[in-house]
């Protein structure tokens, strides 16, 4: 008997091995023979081969960069020799067969026209971070129900109530830079800024990360840097699903525990007025409201928090934190970047906040405060934010191709979508020069002409926050936080970038030292066109190094 095990064991483990193989072998082959067809119907896309099908080609461009780079940036890299602005890419075994969209018709097309669905890959990628199906990436009725049930807690007049708990942590924020002579990484900081808003404005949870360190930011910044975003290899790391389940019940407790909390002060009126009473309520979170919005829909029957929609609820929170921290944190160190280096868009910011907040910028604070409405009297700003999500998209957008749905280019060429994950490259949309005149140029400008001006922004062109019934939303926090912050800093400090001595400050390791020594390694100053704040691949787009920045205090402060 046990020798009939012994035999059958290394028998089972064979035979497991070649039914893996035979998987993997069979569903290459159905990838690479969809793609063939693709090819054969005259369809463009860089040279294929049945073995290795685009990945040569891949690496060709891939070598032009520094090895970090933003994926998007290598792809509109290859995008260019595509004036179809669509072309197919076979990355397999790391992706499905891609239909790459650098045109903003075709993206409208995925977006509105026919708003595929959102592709099975992102549940893969995301859903182990919220800890289950969130807005993100569900898709029919379910995401419908979800997204009406959150929209009240994100529309522009409720967000204007949250401005006094977001100018409380800009605040915070100022207190942290005023502290930095040394060069230190601005995204660190940013990112505490970017977490603290955005627990706040959810669920109306002060973790003050700004100034001390919190589980729950602690664990969604672990599981970050444990998933597959960017390295596909990530994603077969074998303690990978152990510290994502560890960090994903940290999480969980946290926010249930929060959600809970707020569902008790909700029925006890503890918000300052009653609910049932059906009076307005002010500077309640998104999740507050949403309580709300789902006790409307149960006609008042619920007492209390039923576990179903506790746990989706917590999914979203967790969603939210993870989207709004991220992306906007990204776009706020971009926007301090691009400042630094264009000093008259600078003054001009500087000038618009003085006329509209007072000369003295210490009263920035208490003017928000009394009158957030304030914010909408700074277009400069606001473009000067725009030109830099443009310049410096933090994402795409992916959606799942389906039977019978066809993108069209400009000259009328029908691409099939169907086995093809779509995806809408913001890089190159934004850097289409067809659309966009000047596009390599910081020109805030253009969000400012009328529209019948040439720099007037195209429909459909500025994706940063996607377009359609999918689009963002969370794009009207995303933009007050960001002018909150840039009206309480840029008249107090000078930022500017320090990557020559952060280079001077980091410890080689003994390894490169000595390959170094024997003439097998050099110093690499890694840059792209001599921008050394290029964009790195890191869930979303990040600058390199996290902006190693340094920091000087107005004279006017
Ligand atoms: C500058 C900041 C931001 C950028 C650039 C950005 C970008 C995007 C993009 C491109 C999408 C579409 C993704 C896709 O279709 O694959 C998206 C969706 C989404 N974003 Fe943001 N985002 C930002 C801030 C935020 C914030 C602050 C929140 C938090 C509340 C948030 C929450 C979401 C959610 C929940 C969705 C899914 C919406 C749906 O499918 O119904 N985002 N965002």
């Amino acid at each position: 008997m046990a020798q009939s095990m012994l035999y059958s064991w290394p028998t089972f483990v064979f035979a497991l091995f070649i039914a893996v193989l035979g998987h993997f072998l069979y569903s290459g082959y159905v990838s690479r023979s969809r793609v063939n067809r693709l090819r054969r119907a005259g369809l463009p896309m860089p040279q294929w081969n049945w073995v290795t099908g685009h990945l040569l080609v891949f690496k060709h461009h891939l070598s032009r960069y520094p090895s970090d780079t933003f994926v998007s940036v290598i792809i509109a890299d290859m995008a260019r020799q595509f004036p179809t602005e669509l072309f197919y890419l076979d990355l397999w075994p790391f992706l499905d067969p891609a239909l790459i969209v650098c045109s903003p018709e075709a993206a409208t097309q995925v977006s509105n026209t026919l708003n595929l669905p959102k592709p099975r890959l992102y549940k893969t990628i995301i859903d182990p971070i919220t800890g289950g199906p969130n807005i993100l990436t569900t898709n029919g009725k379910e995401w419908k129900y979800w997204r009406s049930l959150l929209n009240p807690g994100f529309a522009s007049a409720h967000m204007l109530d949250q401005v006094s708990a977001i100018v409380d942590s800009v605040e915070i924020f100022c207190d942290q830079l005023r502290k930095r002579g040394d060069v230190f990484r601005l995204e660190d900081v940013s990112t505490r800024l970017t977490v603290d808003i955005i627990m706040k404005v959810v669920l109306d949870l002060d973790l003050d990360y700004l100034r001390v360190s919190h589980p729950l930011a602690d664990a969604l910044l672990k599981m970050i840097s444990w998933s597959s975003f960017g390295n596909p290899f990530y994603r077969f790391h074998p303690i990978r699903p152990f510290i994502i389940k560890y960090y994903g019940n940290v999480m969980q407790r946290i926010v249930l525990k929060e959600l809970n909390k707020r569902f008790e002060e909700y029925t006890h009126r503890k918000w300052g007025s009653s609910i049932d009473s059906g009076s307005d309520v002010k500077s309640k979170s998104v999740m507050a409201l949403t309580v709300e919005s789902y006790k409307t829909d149960k006609e008042g029957k619920i007492s209390k928090l039923d576990s179903h929609f506790a746990t989706f609820a917590s999914h979203q929170v967790r969603l939210f934190l993870f989207a709004g921290h991220d992306t906007t944190t990204s776009v706020l160190v971009y926007v301090y970047h691009m400042l630094h280096e264009h000093p008259e868009a600078l003054a001009r910011v500087r000038k618009e906040h003085s006329k509209v907040f007072g000369t003295d910028p210490r009263f920035a604070a208490p003017k928000l405060r009394d009158s957030p409405a304030l914010l909408n009297q700074i277009p400069y700003t606001l473009a000067v934010i725009k030109e830099t999500m443009r310049l410096y998209p933090p994402s795409g957008a992916l959606r799942e191709g389906v039977p019978g749905a066809c993108l069209s280019d400009l000259n009328g060429t029908q691409y099939p979508t169907n086995g093809c994950i779509v995806s809408q490259l913001h890089y190159a949309i934004h850097y289409n020069s067809r659309v966009w005149p000047h596009a390599k140029s910081f020109l805030p400008e253009r969000w400012l002409v009328d529209a019948k001006h040439e720099l007037y922004p195209p429909p459909g062109a500025f994706r940063s926050f996607e377009q359609g019934p999918r689009n963002c939303i969370g794009q009207t926090l995303s933009f007050l936080e960001l002018r909150i912050a840039l009206v309480m800093t840029v008249r107090i400090f000078r930022i500017r970038p320090a990557y020559e001595e952060w280079d001077g400050l980091k410890e080689e390791r003994w390894i490169k030292r000595v390959l170094k020594k024997y003439g097998f390694a050099r110093d690499e100053k890694s840059s792209i066109n001599g921008e050394r704040a290029y964009q790195v691949e890191k869930g979303g787009a990040h600058p390199k190094d996290g902006y190693p920045c340094k920091i000087e205090l107005l004279e006017t402060a």
